[in-house]
């Protein structure tokens, strides 16, 4: 049967990329998209944005929800300081195996855990099966109208510290409005858009960066 466009994406990261350069592979999928086939990596120009966010907070837990086929997955592990706990949640399988597969290709599998399944039911689980009290970097690139059940659901499980920076991506295109009213009207966070547009294209798009007050 027909090949799968992440199985497509991965076939080209395994011929085109250095097994071990992180690089290489981002610049792979870049160009698989870029010349072969859209698809919904956060992509250079907003990828840009999403590494200049990591340095600047230099977490030592960070969380992605949303994998696809591990693009920002690379992106974010490369930046990240030796022994800091990395979980990035993917729903579908399928993506999952390939997210997995292009982690590996870029040499830092060490650095990150992929767990399949989806945000409401993993959430809850972060503290018992992962040790962790506190994310202090979050991206959400996953269901656009998760974005806001999902932050609720960091607040109640107690998952956000003073200081604690979640960096949404698509808050423009597909758009998450409600996500977006909520953070940059409620007292508990202070917000900042970056603009941008949807990876590899000219239609407006950008990240909406909130750091929680506690
Ligand atoms: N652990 C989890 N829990 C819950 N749900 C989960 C999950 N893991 C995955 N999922 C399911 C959703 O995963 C994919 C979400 N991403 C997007 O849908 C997306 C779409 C576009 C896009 C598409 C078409 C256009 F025309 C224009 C823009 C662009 C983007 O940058 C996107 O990120
Ligand atoms: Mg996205």
């Amino acid at each position: 049967t027909r090949s799968t466009r992440p199985q497509r994406m991965l076939k080209a990261v395994q011929k085109n990329a250095t097994k071990g350069n992180p690089e290489s592979v981002i610049s792979a999928i870049d160009y698989f998209c870029k010349h072969s086939e859209w698809a919904m990596n956060v992509g250079d120009e907003k990828g840009s944005i999403l590494d200049s966010v990591v340095t600047e907070v230099n977490p030592s837990t960070v969380l992605e929800l949303g994998t696809y086929c591990g693009y920002s997955t690379v992106r974010i592990a490369r930046l990240l300081s030796p022994g800091t706990k990395f979980i990035t949640l993917e729903f579908n399988p399928a993506n999952v195996t390939v997210a997995r597969q292009i982690i590996a290709h870029a040499g830092i599998q060490d650095k990150v855990t992929v767990v399949e399944g989806s945000s409401g039911d993993l959430i809850p689980q972060m503290k018992e099966r992962f040790g962790i009290t506190t994310f202090d970097f979050i991206f959400l690139d996953h269901w656009k109208d998760r974005y806001l059940p999902d932050i609720k659901l960091f607040e109640e499980c107690g998952l956000l510290r003073k200081g604690s920076v979640l960096l949404a991506d698509n808050v423009i295109c597909p758009g998450a409005p409600e996500y977006l009213e909520y953070v940059r009207n409620s007292p508990r966070y202070e917000s900042r858009y970056y603009p941008a547009h949807l990876e590899y294209t000219k239609v407006e798009d950008g990240l909406e960066k909130s750091v929680f007050l506690g």
